[in-house]
């Protein structure tokens, strides 16, 4: 199927020169000039997406808009405008558009905004559950999703480094293939490397490669990840569990351009796109000293959040016809889920976000006896949330613990550290509630030094006034 493009632009030289780009990428394109042939194609024709002028021979082409969104709520809508004020970039956005672009554009970025559009529009996301959908890997509609959309689109015309933060299982490094797969790198390797998975005396090797002999066991010389992603992208997972001197030696690969192989005297120049993702918050690290702020700074050139799954739960019935395209790709039997059960489904609260979701619909798909997956299934294999009542109290310091790590994963060698200071804000902040942020009976409460708590208190950025009631 061509995706449906409707374009609605006055100037005949920038309506034929989108019109043969978009042709060429085959796209079916309508054009028109005016509002009233706007509103006449919408009104017997469905689209995929819209891209309109806003200086138009009858009118504003934003003014109306609201009309067009009735006639098609979820078509994305791409405004295009000569008129670069900042009021015009806040009008298009209030107006929901999914993107705006002052011109004159970028050709190239306008054709992948569309196809970025396009994945998303309704009439494409109806095929998702059978597999058709298009090559474009994220799914999802919400705000949230088409904020990394947009923000997606605008680093593939360029190397720009990306840091992609979000919970474990939020698509992190689909975001990072996303990015590869559609900017103009695509023609070279991705080549993802997590940090938490290597063990820390090995990652300066696995990352810069080593010449023979360089340390013992090095017995052939080895070339890194980094040279093996020249001329594509490189994925640097975890980043958070990076250790010092890796830190450093990438700082520096990222400032020269060039590597050197440990035990190496040459450098070699590479060309690399960083994409570096982190479930942790570096913040508290870099206070800290674990992580490098100059580094950070290197990476978090254009950050991408994902936000939780939890947060987007409108996204939870397209993620979950397409994990069960997936399924059936992979063998199981074909099913097709109920209203109910979406609902059942988006209720829960998925700590291990998409990835969570995305093992439970697979188990669904293995489980369900009918076609139609109804909500009762959903609920019977859903997680039983874990409860703290009478008995159970000698558990709940464990069972909270368990969750901890399960969000969290700290990297090794800095579990206990990391363990304790998120156990010791909440209990320092009891201790004060049930002295009235008496900070001297706190202390005595705890068993600590008075200075002690001072110190922590400020650490922890805790108020202690906060805590006294006024009778
Ligand atoms: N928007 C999405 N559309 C379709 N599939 C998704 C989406 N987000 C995540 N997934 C799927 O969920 C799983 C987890 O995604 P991914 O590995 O990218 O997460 P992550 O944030 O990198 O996780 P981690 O921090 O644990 O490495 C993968 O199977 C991925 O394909």
């Amino acid at each position: 199927m061509s995706h449906k493009v409707l374009l609605v632009e006055d100037d005949r030289a920038i309506a034929t020169v989108i019109t043969e780009a978009l042709r060429d990428e085959g796209f079916d394109i309508t054009a028109c000039a005016s509002i009233a042939k706007r509103d006449a194609l919408l009104s017997d024709a469905s689209f995929d997406v819209m891209l309109t002028d806003i200086m138009l021979e009858d009118g504003d082409g934003l003014d109306g808009i609201a009309s067009v969104r009735e006639k098609a709520p979820s078509m994305p809508v791409i405004v295009l405008s000569a008129q670069n004020t900042l009021d015009t970039a806040v009008r298009a956005s209030d107006s929901e558009a999914f993107e705006y672009f002052p011109k004159p554009f970028d050709l190239d970025e306008l054709t992948q905004a569309v196809k970025q559009a396009v994945a998303q529009s309704p009439r494409s996301s109806a095929s998702e559950g059978e597999g058709e959908g298009g090559d474009l890997p994220l799914i999802g509609r919400s705000r949230a999703m088409q904020d990394v959309y947009r923000m997606i689109t605008r680093v593939l015309r360029n190397d720009l480094t990306v840091l992609v933060t979000g919970e474990s299982g939020t698509g992190k490094e689909l975001v990072a293939e996303a990015i590869h797969q559609l900017g103009s790198r695509r023609t070279g390797p991705f080549v993802a490397v997590n940090m938490a998975a290597i063990p820390h005396d090995l990652l300066e090797s696995e990352l810069f490669g080593h010449e023979r002999g360089a340390f013992t066991g090095a017995h052939s010389q080895q070339i890194g990840k980094f040279e093996q992603a020249n001329g594509g992208t490189l994925f640097l997972d975890e980043i958070g569990d990076m250790p010092a001197e890796a830190q450093t030696r990438l700082l520096r690969a990222l400032q020269s351009g060039r590597i050197r192989r440990v035990g190496g005297r040459q450098e070699i120049g590479v060309d690399v796109r960083i994409v570096a993702a982190t479930n942790r918050d570096l913040t508290p690290m870099i206070a800290d000293g674990r992580f490098r702020e100059d580094l950070f700074y290197r990476l978090n050139v254009v950050p991408i959040h994902l936000p939780p799954l939890r947060e987007r739960r409108e996204d939870i019935g397209a993620l979950t016809r397409h994990f069960l395209g997936q399924a059936r790709e992979e063998g199981l039997p074909q099913h097709s889920v109920s209203e109910e059960a979406v609902a059942a489904l988006s209720a829960h609260d998925w700590r291990g976000n998409v990835r969570e979701l995305r093992n439970h619909v697979f188990r669904l798909a293995l489980m369900a006896r009918d076609e139609v997956i109804d909500a009762e299934l959903v609920n019977d294999l859903l997680p039983k949330p874990v409860t703290n009542g009478a008995g159970e109290s000698d558990n709940a310091f464990e069972a909270s613990l368990a969750t901890w790590l399960d969000l969290k994963r700290p990297a090794d060698g800095s579990l206990y550290h990391e363990a304790l200071a998120e156990f010791e804000k909440p209990l320092i902040e009891h201790a004060l509630r049930e002295t009235n942020g008496n900070q001297l009976r706190a202390a005595e409460l705890l068993g600590i030094n008075r200075n002690t708590l001072r110190k922590k208190l400020g650490e922890l950025d805790i108020r202690p006034e906060h805590y006294v009631q006024r009778r």
